[in-house]
């Protein structure tokens, strides 16, 4: 459904060059539900809209539901929908009839542009204000509305910048749920943006690590999280000092782990954290180092950013610095 080969985008501002994306192989199969993960910057909306030929690529290739987006950027269009950041507008139109114009601008008969548009009113709950004017939407409606804009013409690739950003958990809950729903009911081909590290464990299949224009992993979410990141084990003691003796100790039982401290908080990633656990508090007991709380944590996908980068996706910008690292 998508191949792109070394798919390239410069932007030159105030005489300076950003890589924005940097030679993207990518790959989607039909049916696939994708997530495109990555800070802010990464380069995932540029990807986008070069897929869905809005931008041009600086150089490389990109097949879309099979046109190339140079040579034949109508024949992608047709074939797909695409819903950007926000495109809702403040219309003053309702809702119904503003999925009945988009059909139409898409050369749909009225006939075929209001039974297209009942179908995706009752799959999406929007029954309840497909007569109100969109101005008057919630954030999550608006949002929910934006997605029947964008399958309107039943395409059969369907990408979303940024989904669910601006709307509160429950909404954003609430909208993967329409979106898991969609996908099994239609089949539709699925890429959707987001740096919401929970949407993308949840909602995707395959989730693609995006960092600096490049991708930097590529998998389901589970064996990312097997491949590139242990359990953690999250101990609290009274002082500093017994988690400095404390991180010695552990780093000689837990082959292999890596400990980072931070005051009297120490933090050991390592696999097996379950089974360890026990025999850690144990070696801790024997040393007259009291415990004041542990935690033995699954991995998520931010343990995964962390190892690729050595930075946290959830905490963008704020770092470790004052935590001091060490390995087994
Ligand atoms: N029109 C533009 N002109 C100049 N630079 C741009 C333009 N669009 C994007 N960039 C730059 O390209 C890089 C990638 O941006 P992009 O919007 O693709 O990232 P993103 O991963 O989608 O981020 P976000 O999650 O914030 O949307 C950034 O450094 C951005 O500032």
């Amino acid at each position: 459904m998508i191949r792109t080969r070394g798919l390239t985008r410069h932007f030159t501002v105030k005489r300076q060059t950003v890589e924005a994306v940097k030679g993207l192989d990518l790959s989607v199969a039909e049916g696939e539900l994708v997530a495109l993960l990555g800070p802010n910057g990464a380069g995932k909306s540029t990807t986008l809209r070069m897929l869905t030929t809005l931008l041009r690529p600086t150089s490389g290739t990109a097949e879309v539901a099979g046109h190339d987006v140079i040579r034949d950027p109508r024949g992608v269009r047709n074939r797909i929908g695409y819903i950007g950041q926000g495109n809702g507008a403040g219309h003053s139109q309702r809702a119904r009839d503003e999925l009945i114009s988009q059909g139409r601008a898409y050369g749909m008969s009225v006939r075929a542009a209001r039974s297209r548009a009942a179908e995706l009113v009752a799959s999406l709950d929007l029954e309840a204000v497909a007569d109100r004017v969109v101005s008057t939407l919630s954030g999550g409606q608006r949002r929910r509305l934006d997605i029947a804009m964008g399958l309107i013409h039943a395409p059969e690739l369907l990408f979303l910048d940024e989904p669910s950003t601006g709307l509160d958990p429950q909404n954003r809950a609430n909208l993967a749920e329409h979106i898991r729903r969609l996908r099994a009911e239609r089949g539709t081909t699925m890429v959707l943006t987001t740096h919401y590290l929970e949407e993308a464990d949840q909602l995707a299949e395959r989730v693609v690590v995006i960092d600096h224009g490049r991708i930097i992993a590529d998998d389901t979410p589970a064996r990312l999280k097997s491949a590139h990141a242990g359990d953690r084990i999250v101990l609290e003691f009274d002082h500093d000092d017994e988690a400095r003796r404390a991180q010695a100790r552990g780093l000689g039982i837990a082959e292999g782990a890596v400990a980072v401290r931070e005051g009297n908080r120490l933090e050991l990633r390592l696999d097996g954290g379950a089974r360890l656990a026990p025999k850690l508090l144990r070696s801790f007991d024997e040393a007259h180092l009291p415990v004041a709380s542990v935690e033995v944590a699954r991995p998520t996908l931010d343990d995964v950013f962390l190892n690729l980068t050595g930075r946290s996706l959830r905490e963008e910008g704020t770092g470790t610095a004052d935590a001091e690292e060490s390995a087994a």
